[in-house]
């Protein structure tokens, strides 16, 4: 296992990029903690593979340097770097049998036959495919061939991370949740530096310990779980993040106070001594409204009011601004509710999409 430390990476597609939307990667600094569980996280098309590509050493970098246990390795190949990597679809050897797929990485490196065999005994167990060892893969579901993989890519012991891409899209939904929370075990037992590529916010939620998220070819936060629902750190954290995510209303704030369309909103803390500048919003997950029938919030229409199963989502419209508001099971909706409350030490401030830290806050 290794730390991984990307040092000014950067990377374009372009033989002459000029502009920044030239760039698929934009120049960062990151390191990965060696034995950390990290998922990789954004919408299709933000450079997630290309920043995995890297890692693995299918792709150069157009600029920048990446270390493993402060070794450069930006110029070595891909076996130099000794990762393994699942991908989105399942890489078997259909003619093997599932013990000599699982076992294929090992004897490549010349393991003795009674390490081997315990080894694929126990991954099989954490993978539940002791019953069919002995089966040719040819024929298995496409979820099971997936699992042998899963179980290929974490078979070595001596590897400096494992990469997946995607890897459980061609998983039935149900399994999906068993696999996550065995790869979750699989980390806890093993020890792997261990990073996650995916779309899925909850596949990130619930593999990572450190959830990297990325927008447009750049990392605009890395955190746990935690962090990035409370305090996301630019909008497209708190878009992304959430089921629905937070809602964003057009501000002035000075002081501990906002201003939106008029009406005053009271903050859990003070952002500056005068006006922020830029383009300020206020930031609240819809778990940290509430809709109120008197009183003195921001007036709120409501639309309509949805059943999502354990809790309500009620959809609004705010300051010329629709919104959504999540009531638990068991709460009412106030028939002719006209105020919306936000809870103050729930709200976020951003200035130009980027989250202003309240003064004093520590970093
Ligand atoms: N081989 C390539 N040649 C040119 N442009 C590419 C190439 N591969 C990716 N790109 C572009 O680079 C950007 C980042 O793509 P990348 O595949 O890394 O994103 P992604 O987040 O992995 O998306 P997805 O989830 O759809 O795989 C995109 O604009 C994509 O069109």
């Amino acid at each position: 296992m290794a730390q991984i430390t990307l040092n000014n990476l950067a990377h374009s597609y372009l033989p002459d990029p000029s502009s920044e939307d030239d760039w698929a990667l934009k120049p960062f600094d990151h390191i990965w903690d060696d034995g950390g569980a990290y998922a990789l996280l954004g919408s299709s098309g933000c450079g997630k593979s290309t920043l995995l590509n890297i890692i693995s050493g299918l792709l150069q970098p157009s600029q920048g340097r990446i270390l493993f246990d402060g070794k450069d390795v930006t110029h070595a190949a891909t076996a130099e770097r000794n990762i393994a990597q699942v991908f989105q679809f399942p890489v078997v050897y259909d003619t093997m049998t599932v013990r000599d797929n699982l076992a294929f990485p090992l004897k490549n490196r010349g393991m003795r036959a009674d390490y081997i065999k315990a080894r694929v005994d126990q991954i099989a167990a954490m993978i539940g495919m002791e019953e069919v060892l002995s089966r040719k893969a040819r024929g298995l579901t496409a979820d099971a061939k997936q699992k042998i993989s899963l179980g290929r890519g974490m078979v070595r012991e001596d590897v400096n991370a494992i990469l997946f891409d995607e890897p459980l899209t061609v998983i039935d939904p149900h399994m999906k949740f068993e696999l996550r929370t065995q790869l979750k075990a699989l980390h806890r037992e093993f020890g792997h530096t261990m990073i996650y590529v995916t779309h899925d916010q909850t596949e990130a939620l619930t593999f990572a310990d450190k959830v990297v998220v990325m927008s447009e070819g750049r990392v605009v936060q890395m955190g746990t779980p935690k962090e990035l629902f409370e305090r996301p750190a630019h909008t497209f954290v708190g878009y992304f993040i959430g089921s629905p995510g937070m809602n964003f209303l057009e501000a002035k704030v000075s002081g501990s106070r906002a201003v939106i369309d008029g009406y005053e909103i009271p903050l859990g803390a003070a952002y500056s001594n005068g006006p922020l500048e830029g383009r300020v919003q206020l930031g609240i997950r819809p778990e940290f409204c509430a809709l109120s029938d008197e009183g003195d919030g921001l007036p709120v229409q409501i639309e309509r009011v949805e059943d999502v199963g354990r809790h309500r989502i009620v959809r609004a419209r705010a300051a010329g601004t629709e919104l959504n508001i999540s009531v638990p099971e068991g709460a009412p909706v106030p028939a002719d509710a006209n105020r919306l409350i936000l809870a103050p030490e729930q709200i976020n401030i951003y200035a130009d999409n980027w989250r202003v830290a309240p003064i004093g806050e520590a970093s």
